[in-house]
């Protein structure tokens, strides 16, 4: 029976939320950004481990943030891009699981995750063979600038979805996926599958789930998280 696993990437630099702490451990609602994605999973009796992937020195690490931790560990092998810090993570783990296990890769940056979401995944996935995503159907008009600001064309947005995390997929396909695409510098776990000629399937996550990026992020996802309870 394939187990559960989660692999947190956290070993950003946070540039564009133009902060000297790492936005991963920027405060919200009372606790580091990192230990809300951290403490969900711990929570959910399915996920047989953790791992999150941080910087190597990275200085802002605490490992009190995993002394109520059961099944949380940290790695220090951060990559110069988010898909090199995932596919160093799935190596560290590739003595511990197995080839078929699923690999739920969610951001340490979006702290809206909550069990509903993560357990919708698993539903849905599980039964495919592929694999998936959160993610939500583009609500807003897509247009593309031009190098003056102005718009260049508009972007028909049917079928258009906005990728999340967790994405989930097993850790041999996955790792093997990263490694063979390492150098066109995927955006997320997907783009790596499908390159190898895969189509991961999309399931709905929520508004919630946003990644925290910008400065006003902080603002928008405290409130949403306020607002739409866990
Ligand atoms: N080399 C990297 C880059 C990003 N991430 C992680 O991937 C997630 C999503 O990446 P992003 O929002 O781009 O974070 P940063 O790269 O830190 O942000 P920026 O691009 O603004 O520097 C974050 O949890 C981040 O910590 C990572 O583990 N390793
Ligand atoms: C993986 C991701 O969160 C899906 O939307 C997104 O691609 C991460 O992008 P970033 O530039 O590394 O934040």
């Amino acid at each position: 029976m394939a187990r559960y696993h989660v692999l947190i990437p956290g070993a950003g630099h946070g540039a564009r939320m133009q902060s000297e702490t790492p936005k991963q451990y920027l405060m919200l609602s009372g606790k580091p950004i990192l230990q809300h994605a951290i403490d969900i999973f711990e929570a959910i009796e399915q996920i047989s481990s953790i791992t999150i992937v941080v910087a190597k020195d990275d200085a802002f690490w605490q490992p009190a943030l995993l002394s109520h931790c059961k099944k949380t560990r940290v790695v220090d092998c951060g990559g110069e891009t988010r898909a090199a810090s995932v596919l160093n993570g799935l190596q560290s783990m590739a003595d511990t699981v197995a080839a078929a296990d699923w690999v739920l890769v969610h951001d340490a940056a979006r702290p809206g995750i909550d069990q509903a979401m993560i357990t919708r995944l698993i539903n849905a996935i599980s039964a495919s063979e592929v694999g998936g995503l959160l993610a939500l159907p583009l609500a807003d008009t897509l247009k593309r600038a031009d190098e003056h600001g102005l718009v260049d064309e508009t972007i028909p947005r049917v079928k258009l979805w906005q990728a999340q995390t967790p994405q989930m997929f097993r850790h041999a396909e996955l790792q093997q996926a990263l490694s063979t695409h390492l150098h066109r510098q995927p955006t997320d776990e997907a783009q790596a599958m499908e390159w190898m000629g895969h189509q991961p399937k999309l399931v709905l996550g929520d508004l919630k789930n946003m990644k925290v990026t910008y400065p006003q992020d902080l603002t928008v996802v405290a409130a949403l998280m306020q607002a739409v309870p866990e």
